[in-house]
């Protein structure tokens, strides 16, 4: 089977697909689109991709290609903790600039803004592929923030460890394909939900109120929402939404009826296992 991951070799994401699929043939793809792509037209059989941070918040990109890309499905949810550190080139001791993933430099805002405030602070690809660059350019001032499997992999010397902002960090990570059929692993299970993508027909009053009344009386916990902009104006969103609990029940197909008969498109993103993964 072929894997796809997000980033260069060592990023976050290649560490989660590392693990879950121990004897596989993982592919590099430089962006979470690329991994979509890859997917849609069946280049790959499934990829992985990073989803929400337990600091930063949501992957943005990754939400709005769930919406975007029809037919491709959630068949696994992995947490992973997260560690940031700083990393240069060995033969260099100055700073001049510091790249990373986006969502890595927001992690380690504080830290960045006490100890580096002057310094460039330049977004990049992936964390791995910044480690990569700093590793391929031992005559520049550049450092990076990656994970020590990174520091490893492109030889680099740790300057400061553990720099993310708070203790508790984790990321959550999908494994999308275009199966309808949730994926087993021999691994930490930690939870059973379903994942949705409503649309509501159009703004008014007490829209997402009715929504989560569905919801509600049927005593079915919804244990995120997140509402994402539909890119056709201000004001329009869609909503996604993770559902706890059993997926066969009456009750969930009961639930879809009710939201569709009062409008709401529902995209069914797949009812899928999350595990817990070591770093
Ligand atoms: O750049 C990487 O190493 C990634 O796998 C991406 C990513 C992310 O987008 O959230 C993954 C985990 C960390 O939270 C930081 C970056």
């Amino acid at each position: 089977m072929k894997i796809a991951y997000f980033g260069s070799e060592a990023s976050n994401t290649h560490i989660v697909a590392l693990q879950t699929f121990e004897n596989e043939e993982l592919i590099s793809k430089a962006t979470i689109l690329d991994c979509f792509k890859a997917v849609d037209n069946g280049e790959i059989d499934k990829a992985v991709v990073p989803l929400e941070n337990s600091i930063e918040g949501t992957v943005s990109t990754t939400l709005d290609f769930l919406y975007e890309f029809d037919g491709i499905k959630i068949e696994a949810e992995a947490v992973m903790p997260i560690t940031h550190h700083l990393m240069i080139h060995p033969e260099n001791t100055e700073i001049e600039k510091i790249y990373s993933h986006p969502q890595a430099l927001a992690q380690c805002y504080h830290f960045l803004d006490k100890e580096y405030k002057e310094v460039v602070k330049q977004e990049f690809g992936s964390t791995a592929a910044a480690a990569k660059r700093v590793a391929e350019n031992p005559e520049k001032k550049y450092a990076a923030i990656a994970n020590l499997y990174a520091a490893k992999f492109y030889h680099l010397k740790v300057l400061h460890s553990n720099i993310q902002d708070f203790e508790q960090n984790h990321t959550k990570f999908i494994v999308i394909s275009k199966k309808d059929k949730s994926l087993k692993l021999s691994k930490n299970k930690v939870a059973e939900k379903t994942s949705l993508i409503l649309t509501m027909p159009e703004d008014h009053a007490g829209g997402l109120h009715q929504v989560l009344s569905v919801f509600a009386w049927r005593k079915m916990n919804l244990t995120k929402i997140e509402s994402r902009t539909l890119k056709t104006g201000l004001g329009n969103y869609f909503f996604f939404i993770n559902v706890d609990g059993n997926w066969e029940s009456v009750l969930y197909k009961n639930a879809i009826e009710e939201l569709e008969s009062i409008d709401v498109r529902v995209k069914f993103l797949g009812h899928y296992e999350e595990y817990l993964l070591e770093s």
